[in-house]
């Protein structure tokens, strides 16, 4: 395991009404780096997030340890957790993760106040500055409207703002793209690898069951199924050589999907759906 982790999952044990969703959990994620958690429907994936985030409902019973930056986690709800244990969170649903009853403006100057120790007026600028670094265009009108009078990917890349404000180590991004419609996937797909993954950007965790959106992002990828590791290696690796069923499925779907979009395509072979090695 990598010293300089960021987030170091260990033996993480979840339980929902007393039944075992996850279990014997062990993952790391190193600063600067960008990992995907993949796994199909039901898999634990959402549960993993939760207990990284502290977020978990009262009847999910977890064990086992979650550090980020070195502070034990996995027993402290998110509003208790110290600023350097603290992650930014990305969700599917944009509209529970926004204030619908506070403007946008309201909402972003907030972390940069807190975080920042900004002035309210330095704050709306800085976060101007950070929407404007987003390549969002008429901002000041963006930042004056309520959430919901912003498209899915408008709110999506507001979410974005927010997580990045509270300059977190790490980034835990659960299904951002899902609902949002192809092109929109692809600007915060982006979007997400522009802000996170270097020395100076928060390390990321991506989780999806979709490996075509893990590809254009990530090197590494933990694959879990009915909340077990199954595979954990590097998204090359994983697709020229997938070992558990639901890897092999997942490198099928690449394959039948569009393998040319794939961001390494030079290594890609079209044809054969594998990577070339030599
Ligand atoms: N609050 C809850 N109460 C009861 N069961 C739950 C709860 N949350 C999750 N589960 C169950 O735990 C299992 C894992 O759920 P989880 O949401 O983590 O899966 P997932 O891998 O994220 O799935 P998906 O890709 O469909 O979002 C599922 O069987 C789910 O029904």
């Amino acid at each position: 395991m990598s010293s300089d982790a960021v987030l170091r999952v260990n033996e993480l044990c979840i339980r929902v009404d007393g039944q075992p969703v996850v279990s014997d959990l062990c993952f790391h994620v190193a600063a600067g780096e960008r990992v995907c958690l993949l796994g199909p429907s039901g898999s634990g994936k959402s549960l993993t997030a939760g207990a990284i985030l502290g977020l978990s409902p009262h009847s999910v019973h977890i064990d086992g340890s979650v550090c980020i930056n070195g502070v034990e986690v996995a027993d402290i709800r998110a509003t208790r957790r110290s600023p350097q244990s603290r992650s930014g969170m990305v969700f599917q649903d944009t509209h529970s993760a926004l204030n619908p009853l506070v403007s946008v403006g309201a909402q972003l100057r907030e972390p940069f106040m807190r975080f920042h120790g900004l002035s309210r007026k330095s704050a709306m600028e800085a976060a101007r500055t950070m929407l404007a670094g987003m390549n969002m265009e008429r901002i000041d009108d963006i930042l004056q409207r309520s959430p919901a009078e912003l498209s899915g990917g408008q709110r999506q890349r507001i979410c974005m703002a927010l997580a990045l404000a509270c300059r977190p180590a790490l980034i835990v991004a659960d299904e951002p793209t899902t609902a949002l419609d192809v092109l929109t996937q692809e600007e915060v797909l982006t979007l997400l690898r522009e802000c996170t993954g270097t020395a100076d950007t928060p390390a990321l965790l991506f989780i999806s069951h979709d490996i075509g959106a893990a590809c254009r992002l990530c090197e590494r990828a933990v694959i879990i199924d009915e909340g077990r590791l199954v595979e954990s290696n590097t998204l090359t690796h994983i697709i020229a050589n997938p070992q558990h069923h639901f890897s092999r499925q997942l490198v099928r779907a690449l394959r039948d999907s569009a393998p040319g979009t794939v961001p390494w395509a030079p290594d890609f072979d079209a044809r054969e759906g594998l990577l070339c090695t030599a």
